[in-house]
């Protein structure tokens, strides 16, 4: 029937009924929701409570999480637990309470129904003490602090994308995000609380990496960044593990403001079952990241805007100033670098992989010498790229995520961290097109320090749980800006003892902040910014071990051959590769020989798929006075920094003393 202009009307009432008595129409099936509010609500499955809510966990059960004596409680009661371990771990020290908290985002209003959520927060009932004034004290203990306690990364995802300026998704899924002013740690404003015990205990003095402070100090940062995380509409939570190894994991909570923070926490540390999760109880050691929020400079021993407080007997770690999320991953690795060796177990900065025999390697090394890029090997398992603990059982990751390095990353080069940078990876601070969201990684126009946060699953060979065996061979890598090391050395003890005491490397731009050109750097244990103790305890450690479980030990330069930084060119990725492949193989402990001048190290004469020539680095050279000049000036770097060492003894062994000392240059 045409309508006055001629068209043809719209049918809208009643839908045609066929004589059989079924509908045919092309409408879809009725709409379960009376409500836009409902239909959203059907979207989100609620969990049933034994099956998992948050993030799919991806650390295997070891065996029950359950005690059997554990009286059964009811999962609001659960609820309360956490809410009120939460709320006294955000609590004020001068107040002496802890914030109302509840759980879930404030924004998602009529969400908590659906979540499952107590309408009347049950941890808010806790504070109503009937002894309570009837007065509030503060304007802040009116409010609730929300706590987004351990968000899948697809909530993270969402929480940073609508609320954190610089989020995006990249065009392989990965989360980029900018870390802010801040791209590399701040070694300097690394402070620790010098008390009765940590004076006695600590690396403290000229060298350490321990800058310290008192405790009172430590209090008025912590209360200052406490209140300001309880001044926030809402903090996130993340409880996690520290260390593979059973026996001794260390159980860790984060609060932090960003999202980013907290995926960056959920991917580098080990990620509870749900299981393991409902029975956390109380962390051993907190973070409390403040990062956006400066510490005051008028408060004493502040000398910047930023500062990393690590109080030991607390077991808490305060950060301000700084959103660098790497703070938090190594301040961790600091503690864990107090709190092993004290269990006779050795904390390494280094990467560790294992081939398919069981023949586990350890890669020391510093900031961009390459543990990252050599422990991911194809061939090999990987139990992990930075932190790790050697204990009597073997070796085990203290991590459960790897921090690669970006910049110039090349899909042929690094094919298993390429393909590892999809959804659920923190990018930090890369460059990418406005459109298609493909990154750049050649661009530094925000930090030459571009870094990719993963779980370690993410690698294809990743070998879960992360541990190992004893090692057989312990590698240590140097990136010598003076192109003067060697490609490979073999060493005896006692030299390993040296390069591991030296721990030399040229820092490369970006990670730690301000060093902008690669530099000569002599770091004690590979790790210096990060060990608590003298490095002369973590040697004495470490040549225990060699010695008692026969590992052997290589020096590998993985920067520059034929000149130095500017003349000539960083060793080719590949060439490093078959010369590790020759280290694993065994293939190298059977090669001749030769010893090189000043500083003494057997280097092979020929090694599968590796230029006999560049062998010896002299070879590469065109110009030799100049080679022969670095060298010297290297030598004596090398001399000059050992000298403060040369008055410690190392382990009870003195002949083992005077032999490392004698495995320096010589000229
Ligand atoms: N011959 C080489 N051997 C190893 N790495 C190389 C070599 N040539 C270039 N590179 C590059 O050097 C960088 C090594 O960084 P990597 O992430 O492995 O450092 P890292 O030792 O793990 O440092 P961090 O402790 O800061 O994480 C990578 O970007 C890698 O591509
Ligand atoms: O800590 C960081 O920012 C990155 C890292 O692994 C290191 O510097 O050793
Ligand atoms: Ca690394
Ligand atoms: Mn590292």
């Amino acid at each position: 029937m045409a309508t006055p202009n001629g068209l043809a009307r719209i049918e809208t009432t009643g839908k045609k009924k066929q004589d059989n008595g079924v509908w045919y129409d092309d409408s879809s099936a009725p709409v379960r929701a009376q409500t836009i509010d409902e239909l959203h609500s059907l979207q989100r499955k609620r969990s049933a409570p034994s099956t998992p809510k948050r993030s799919a966990p991806t650390t295997p059960i070891k065996g029950g999480a359950h005690s059997p004596f554990a009286v059964a409680i009811s999962e609001e009661e659960r609820h309360t637990q956490q809410m009120q371990s939460i709320s006294a771990s955000l609590a004020s020290l001068t107040r002496e309470t802890g914030p109302k908290v509840v759980k879930g985002d404030p924004a998602a209003k009529g969400e908590a129904a659906a979540q499952g959520a107590p309408s009347t927060p049950r941890a808010h009932q806790q504070h109503r003490h009937p002894a309570a004034p009837a007065i509030a004290v503060s304007d802040s203990s009116l409010k609730f602090t929300h706590v987004l306690n351990n968000l899948s990364p697809a909530e993270l995802y969402e929480q940073a994308i609508k609320y954190e300026k610089g989020s995006f998704i990249t065009s392989t899924g990965a989360l980029a995000t900018l870390s802010g002013a801040k791209t590399g740690r701040s070694p300097r404003d690394k402070r620790v609380v010098k008390d009765e015990v940590t004076a006695q205990d600590l690396w403290w003095g000229k060298g350490s990496p321990n800058i310290e402070m008192d405790e009172k100090t430590f209090l008025i940062n912590r209360e200052r960044a406490v209140d300001y995380l309880n001044s926030l509409e809402k903090v996130f939570v993340n409880d996690q593990y520290l260390n593979w190894d059973p026996e001794n994991r260390i159980k860790v909570r984060i609060i932090s403001a960003r999202a980013y923070h907290s995926l960056f926490m959920h991917n580098m540390c080990i990620r509870p079952t749900d299981e393991e999760l409902e029975d956390f109880g109380t962390p051993d050691f907190t973070i409390y990241n403040a990062g956006q929020f400066p510490c005051n400079r008028y408060t004493h021993y502040m000398t910047s805007s930023t500062s990393i407080d690590l109080n030991l007997a607390r077991r808490e770690m305060v950060i301000m100033g700084t959103q660098y999320a790497g703070e938090m991953k190594k301040g961790l690795f600091g503690v864990m670098h107090y709190l092993m060796p004290k269990r006779g177990i050795l904390s390494l900065h280094s990467g560790c992989n294992m081939g398919k025999d069981g023949d586990v390697a350890l890669f020391f090394g510093l900031s961009g010498t390459g543990k990252t890029t050599l422990s991911t090997d194809h061939n090999r398992l990987l139990i992990g790229d930075d932190e790790h603990c050697w204990s009597d059982n073997g070796v085990s990751n203290i991590e459960g995520g790897c921090y690669a390095k970006c910049i110039d990353l090349a899909q042929e080069k690094e094919p298993d961290i390429w393909n590892a940078i999809k959804f659920g990876t923190v990018l930090e601070n890369v460059v990418f097109d406005e459109h298609t969201r493909e990154v750049d990684y050649a661009d530094n126009s925000v930090t030459e320090n571009t870094r990719a946060a993963y779980p370690i699953e993410y690698i294809p060979n990743a070998k879960i749980p992360c541990v190992g065996p004893h090692p057989k061979n312990v590698i240590l890598l140097a990136c010598d800006a003076f192109g003067v090391l060697p490609p490979v050395s073999k060493l005896n003890l006692a030299q390993t003892m040296y390069h591991f005491i030296s721990g030399y490397t040229a820092l490369v731009a970006g990670t730690e902040d301000g060093i902008k050109e690669p530099q000569a750097t002599f770091s004690a244990c590979f790790g210096a910014a990060f060990i608590m103790l003298h490095p002369t305890k973590y040697a004495a450690m470490l040549a225990e071990k060699m010695q008692k479980y026969g590992a052997t030990g290589w020096l590998v330069n993985t920067g520059w051959s034929g000149g130095r930084y500017g003349v000539g060119k960083r060793i080719r990725l590949p060439y490093t590769r078959k010369i590790i492949d020759a280290i694993h193989s065994g293939e190298l402990l059977t090669a001749n020989y030769q010893k090189t001048e000043v500083f003494g190290l057997e280097i092979p004469t020929e090694i599968n798929g590796v230029p006999s020539e560049i062998l010896d680095p002299i070879n590469t050279w065109t110009d030799k006075a100049a080679y022969k000049e670095n060298l010297l000036r290297l030598g004596g770097l090398f001399k000059k920094n050992f000298e403060v060492f040369a008055s410690y003894k190392i382990g009870d062994d003195s002949s083992l003393t005077d032999e490392i000392l004698a495995a320096g240059p010589n000229f």
